[in-house]
């Protein structure tokens, strides 16, 4: 058993990690959330905090800035809380013997080429978030703890802001959606994260025989593009007596956006199924779990609504 401090409390993870339905081997483990206004990653007092008051033995850092558009407009902040605050965690995990498992991004690569990035490439981030991400994985290295760092990529889940809600939600409204066909990378369940972060957790002793403070890449098996992706959740969606439209495809200059996004996301994550013997569902699974959840929650507020 292990005293689990997860940094948010309402992000996709953590509300994963949350749910015993999705994610029952959190059971046996004690586990606390730190969330806005007690915790504030742009206020390092606060962290520090948090941190001392919980005495956790391993901290799962969720938390971050991810708005991929307005961290073009607001980079000092996504620096702030996603590049600065994970050296200050990683100060006090140090000082107190805590580990640290740290979620990172694809988008920290440039999006060249077509090959599945490993870890060991080159970075190369091509928007505002990418490189706030990149350094946070950097200032968490510098400062000593025991740490890991698990680079995931295109999160869904029936929590929150992702792809797939944004989709049923427009598909809810028009006949057809324009997506982008020159993106590509591996959807990811984040019911799928937060087992592996309760994996590591377990393995932790062997992974740190392996060489610990290391950078694993977990991703979904399948990589396709956002078109695709979209055609995919819709098909689902349409599967489960939810609502469907048609898809458009369209390259991403013609999709009005602040942030440039890669056009190679692909991740290869064997390094982590090699190290640590799991490895995400498979796509359909994963994305049917989203798609059936996502409508209950749909179905839900308008029944709520129609009562209003
Ligand atoms: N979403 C994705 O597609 C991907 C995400 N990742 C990474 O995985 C991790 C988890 O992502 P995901 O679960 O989708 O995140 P979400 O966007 O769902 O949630 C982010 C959480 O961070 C919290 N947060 C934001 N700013 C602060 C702050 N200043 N102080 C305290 N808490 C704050 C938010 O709190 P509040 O509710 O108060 O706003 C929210 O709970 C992140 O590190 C992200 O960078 C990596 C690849 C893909
Ligand atoms: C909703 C929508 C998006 N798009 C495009 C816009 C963009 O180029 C691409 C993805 O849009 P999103 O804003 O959903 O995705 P984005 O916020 O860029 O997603 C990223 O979030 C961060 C946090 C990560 O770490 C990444 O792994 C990745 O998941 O799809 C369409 O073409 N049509 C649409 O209807
Ligand atoms: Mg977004």
């Amino acid at each position: 058993m292990a005293r689990i401090l997860v940094t948010g409390r309402d992000g996709q993870v953590a509300r994963s990690l949350a749910s015993p339905l999705l994610v029952p081997e959190l059971h046996g483990h004690q586990v606390m959330f730190a969330a806005r206004p007690e915790f504030d990653l742009a206020d390092a007092r606060s962290i520090e905090r948090t941190i001392d008051r919980t005495q956790p033995d391993i901290i799962f850092s969720a938390a971050a800035y991810t708005d991929v558009e307005r961290a073009e407009d607001e980079p000092e902040l996504a620096m702030a809380i996603n590049a600065r605050a994970p050296g200050v965690i990683g100060h006090c995990a140090y000082r107190m013997g805590a580990r640290v498992i740290h979620l990172s991004t694809d988008y920290v690569f440039s999006g060249e080429g077509t090959r599945p990035w490993r870890e060991e490439d080159p970075v190369g981030p091509v928007n505002a978030y990418g490189e706030s991400k990149l350094a946070g994985e950097q200032s968490l290295a510098a400062s000593g703890a025991d740490h890991c760092i698990l680079r995931t990529s295109w999160l869904h889940s029936p929590f929150g802001k992702n792809f797939v809600k944004t989709i049923l939600g427009l598909a809810t409204e028009r006949g057809e959606v324009s997506v982008v066909d020159d993106q590509f990378g591996n959807p990811t369940s984040a019911v799928d994260v937060a087992r592996a972060l309760l994996t590591i957790t377990r393995q932790w002793d062997m992974a740190a025989r392996r060489g610990s403070n290391r950078t694993y890449h977990l991703a979904g098996q399948t990589a396709l593009s956002r078109a695709e992706f979209a055609v995919a959740i819709l098909r689902q969606s349409r599967q489960l007596g939810g609502p469907t439209c048609a898809v458009n495809p369209i390259c991403s200059i013609a999709y009005p956006s602040r942030a440039r996004r890669p056009g190679n996301s692909r991740m290869d994550s064997s390094l982590f199924l090699d190290s640590f013997g799991y490895s995400p569902r498979d796509f359909g699974a994963a994305l049917a779990e989203t798609v059936a959840a996502s409508l209950g929650l749909v179905s839900r507020q308008d029944q709520s609504r129609r009562h209003d």
